[in-house]
C-alpha cells in the first residue's frame, strides 16, 4: 500500500472522551510520520458538549462531517447530568445512537483479549483466562435500542424488534470472521423467551450451512453471562443483538483486566467508526488518568479499515510494549502510574522510532525515566 490521503472525522465527546481521543490522535500522526500518510483531522461536537453549544446531541455539521469522512473516530458520550435527571428529553445517548443509525453502522465489533502481562490484574483465576481471544459481533441499529419507547399513564414501554434482514447482515458478517479464526460462532440470544431471540436463532439455522466450516452453538444470554467469566476460552465468535452486546462486552473486559482496553469498529455497507467501548467515565474527567489504550487500539483498526495492516500492526506491537514495560495508567499500575498523557506518548514515540530503548531527551519529555 502506497502513501494514503484520509480524512477522518474526530467526535471526542463528553468527560475522558477528549483525552483518550487525543492520545489515539497523537499516535495515529506518529504513523504518518513514520509511514507518510496524511490524516486531515475534521473535530466536531456530539454529545452532552454538543446539546450546551446547540441544543442537539448530534447537530447537522457534525453529521454532515462524518459522512464526508474516510472514517470517524468517537471517544465517549455521556453526562451525569442527564444520567441523573430520568426527565430528561434530549440525551447525549441519543446523539451517539442516531449517529450509529444514520451511518448504517449495523455491527459493532468488539474483540477481547487476555495478555499475558495482565493476568495478574483480572479478579479471576489465570489459568481460566490465560489465552481467552474471543470477538464479539454486537447488532448496534436495531432491537429494544431503536423500538417505539413511551410512558403510559402509569407505566413506560421500549418494544423490541428485529426484522430478518437486519439479523441476516450482522450474522454474515460474523461467519465470515469466524472463518478467518477458530471457526466458531456462538449465538447468544434469549430464545427460551423473546420472539427475537427465536428469529434470531431461526436465521443463524437458515445461514449456517453457507459457511459449513464454522461450528455453530447457541446461548441463552443469562448462562452466557456466566459462561464469559467461567470458561471464556471457549468462545471465538459471539453473536448477539444489540443490548445482549452492550452488556456482555462490558463484563467480557473483566478478562482483560480493565474496560479503558477494549477497542471497537462499528460498520456498515458503507462506512466505520472506531470508538473504545467503555463510556465518559466522568469521575475521572481532567485527571488525566482514564487509559487511553482503547480509543488507541481503536484507532489500529481505524487503520486495519483502511487496508493498513502493517501500520495497525505496529500500533498493537507498541500497545503491548507499554504493557510489557508496565507503562500503564492507575487501574492497571497502583504502585507507579503513567498518566493519560504518558501512556500515548510512550506508545506515539515507539511508533515513530520502532525502537524499544527511547533516547534521553524523549525520556525527560514524557517523564519516562524510570522505566529503561
Ligand atoms: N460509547 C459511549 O460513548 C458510552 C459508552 C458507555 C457509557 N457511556 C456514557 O458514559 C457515562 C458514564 O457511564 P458509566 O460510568 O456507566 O460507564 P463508563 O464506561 O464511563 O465507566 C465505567 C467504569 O469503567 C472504568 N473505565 C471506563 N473507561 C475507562 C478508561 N478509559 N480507563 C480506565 N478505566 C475506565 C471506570 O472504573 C469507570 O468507573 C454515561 O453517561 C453513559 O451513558 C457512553
Ligand atoms: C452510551 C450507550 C448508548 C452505548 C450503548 O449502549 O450502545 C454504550 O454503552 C456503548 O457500549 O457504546
Ligand atoms: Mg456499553
Amino acid at each position: 500500500m502506497g502513501i494514503l490521503k484520509k480524512r477522518i472525522a474526530v467526535l471526542p465527546g463528553d468527560g475522558i472522551g477528549p483525552e483518550v481521543c487525543k492520545e489515539a490522535i497523537k499516535v495515529l500522526e506518529a504513523v504518518s510520520e513514520r509511514f507518510g500518510h496524511q490524516f486531515e483531522f475534521d473535530t466536531q461536537l456530539m454529545g452532552a458538549c454538543a446539546i450546551d453549544a446547540t441544543g442537539d446531541p448530534l447537530p447537522e455539521k457534525t453529521l454532515d462531517a462524518c459522512l464526508n469522512a474516510d472514517a470517524i473516530l468517537l471517544g465517549a458520550i455521556g453526562d451525569p447530568k442527564y444520567d441523573n435527571n430520568p426527565a430528561a428529553k434530549v440525551r447525549p445517548e441519543q446523539g451517539l445512537l442516531r449517529l450509529r443509525k444514520s451511518l448504517g453502522l449495523y455491527a459493532n465489533i468488539r474483540p477481547v483479549t487476555a495478555y499475558d502481562v495482565l493476568l495478574e490484574h483480572s479478579p479471576l483465576k489465570n489459568n481460566r483466562i490465560k489465552g481467552a481471544d474471543m470477538l464479539i459481533f454486537r447488532e448496534l441499529t436495531g432491537g429494544i435500542y431503536f423500538g417505539d419507547k413511551g410512558r403510559t399513564e402509569n407505566g413506560a414501554y421500549d418494544h423490541c424488534t428485529y426484522s430478518k434482514e437486519e439479523i441476516v447482515r450482522v450474522t454474515h458478517l460474523a461467519f465470515q470472521a469466524a472463518q478467518t479464526r477458530r471457526k466458531k460462532l456462538t449465538l447468544v440470544d434469549k430464545a427460551n423467551v423473546l420472539e427475537t431471540s427465536r428469529l434470531w436463532r431461526e436465521v443463524v439455522q437458515e445461514i449456517s450451512p453457507e459457511y459449513s466450516d464454522v461450528a455453530v452453538d447457541y446461548l441463552f444470554v443469562d448462562n452466557a453471562a456466566m459462561q464469559v467469566i467461567l470458561n471464556p476460552k471457549q468462545f471465538d465468535v459471539i453473536l448477539t443483538e444489540n443490548m445482549f452486546g452492550d452488556i456482555i462486552s462490558d463484563e467480557a473486559s473483566v478478562i482483560a483486566g480493565s474496560l479503558g482496553l477494549l477497542p471497537s469498529a462499528s460498520v456498515g455497507d458503507k462506512l466505520a467508526l472506531f470508538e473504545p467501548i467503555h463510556g465518559s467515565f466522568p469521575q475521572a474527567k481532567g485527571k488525566n488518568i482514564a487509559n487511553p489504550i482503547a480509543t488507541i487500539l481503536s484507532a489500529a483498526m481505524l487503520l486495519e479499515h483502511f487496508e493498513l495492516q502493517k501500520e495497525a500492526d505496529l500500533v498493537k506491537e507498541a500497545v503491548q510494549n507499554a504493557l510489557d514495560k508496565k507503562v500503564l495508567t492507575p487501574e492497571l499500575n497502583s504502585t507507579s502510574a503513567y498518566t493519560t498523557e504518558q501512556v500515548g506518548s510512550f506508545i506515539a514515540y515507539y511508533v515513530v522510532e520502532g525502537s524499544e530503548s527511547l533516547p534521553h531527551k524523549s525520556n525527560i519529555e514524557l517523564g519516562l525515566s524510570t522505566i529503561i
